[in-house]
């Protein structure tokens, strides 16, 4: 099934919380709209859902207008971060529960419905949890039984408002993982909101990244990381330093070094912002005309990287650097040494940064 927003517009009062949004989403993908708090995320998809009706703009589901359909009538299951299963029910009892309230004439046999509720708990891997009550499951195992109970009406649609927002990290990351594959299983279109950027670039087929009510890029995981259509983007997705640039004809210089900017070959000597992520910055040992001189304030060793602050002689400029941990012992710098610096890639940004 797929999606197509259009030209959608929702104020709360004064507040715009959409701003005339147009999105597409294809059939079967794993879509995570991703962005800050109060970006309009939530809005946007109890608005697919029919939850919410918008001011303006329509919503396609595979290009039949259904913007005035009921929530009932749109064929969509939920899973919200907290979505309380029923307490006094069992665990099968609460999968079942979809089927068991169809009107009769659409309702299946009780073999039937025993038959979908064990598959739907073999396929989030609980089978054996059936006669438990959801006070008898972890957090984890909670949401995955949420889950099951979302499928076994076979929703068309699949929407996740923060999932696992309520669970520890660990947890959260092995339940990331786990929706993964079994949406690689189930292919079921499905609409996914985080503001967790690691969730986001982990999970989804496309990531959706919003501000403030409009949408500042849409496309794969790759894309959005490697290729940031602007400053919100950047900071948004990951860590990231900024270096001052002077852009002139399709050059940037970032202190004595001059780098290619193909994209701004009209500028004019305009004030940039090159961005760098800390693990696209190489460290040296010696001194170079086209190298920036630093001073290692700080190192951190976790796991397999090396995390180095760095301040730059000139300015005092805090650069945060990501290296592997060999490399860097390779090096046999500590801190307070003078090292040297070098971004070995950088996207520029004309005007003032953010
Ligand atoms: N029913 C409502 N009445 C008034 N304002 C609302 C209502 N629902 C949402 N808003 C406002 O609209 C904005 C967008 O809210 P929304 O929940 O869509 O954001 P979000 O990106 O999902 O944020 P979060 O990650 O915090 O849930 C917020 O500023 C919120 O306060």
């Amino acid at each position: 099934m797929s999606i197509r927003i259009e030209g959608i517009q929702k104020r709360f009062g004064d507040f715009i919380a959409l701003d005339n949004l147009d999105l597409s989403i294809r059939s079967g993908e794993l879509t995570a709209l991703l962005g800050p708090s109060g970006s309009g995320k939530t809005t946007l998809l109890r608005i697919i859902a029919g939850l919410e009706q918008a001011d303006s703009g329509r919503v396609h589901f595979n290009e039949q207008d259904i913007t005035g359909q009921h929530v009932s009538e749109r064929g969509v299951g939920f899973v919200f971060q907290h979505y309380a299963l029923f307490k006094h029910m069992t665990v099968f009892d609460n999968v079942a529960y979809g089927l068991t309230v169809k009107p009769k004439k659409l309702r299946p046999t009780k073999a039937e419905i025993d038959k979908k509720v064990r598959e739907l708990l073999e396929l989030v891997q609980l089978g054996w949890t059936a006669e438990r009550y959801p006070a008898q499951l972890s957090g984890g195992q909670r949401q995955r039984i949420a889950l099951a109970r979302a499928l076994a009406v076979e929703p068309k649609v699949l929407l996740l408002d923060e999932p696992f927002g309520a669970l520890d990290a660990k947890v959260r990351a092995e339940l990331r993982r786990w929706l993964r594959r079994l949406h690689d299983e189930i292919h079921i279109t499905s609409v996914f909101v985080t503001h967790d950027q690691e969730e986001a670039l982990e999970v989804a087929d496309r990531i959706v990244v919003m501000n403030k009510g409009r949408i500042e890029q849409e496309g794969s995981p790759d894309e959005v990381y490697d290729k940031p259509a602007n400053p919100f983007v950047y900071e948004f997705l990951g860590n990231v330093n900024l270096f001052r640039a002077r852009v002139q004809q399709g050059k940037s210089r970032i202190g004595t070094e001059e780098v290619p900017s193909p994209e701004h070959s009209q500028a004019e000597e305009q004030q940039g912002f090159a961005y760098v992520r800390p693990h696209e910055i190489d460290v040296f040992t010696e001194a170079h005309s086209d190298r920036i001189a630093v001073t290692l304030d700080l190192i951190t060793l976790v796991g397999p990287s090396a995390r180095l602050e760095v301040l730059r002689t000139d300015d005092q400029q805090l650069i945060h650097i990501e290296l592997p941990k060999e490399h860097f012992k390779a090096l046999n710098l500590q801190q307070g040494d003078t090292a040297w610096i070098k971004p070995r890639y950088s996207q520029v940004f004309l005007g003032e940064g953010i």
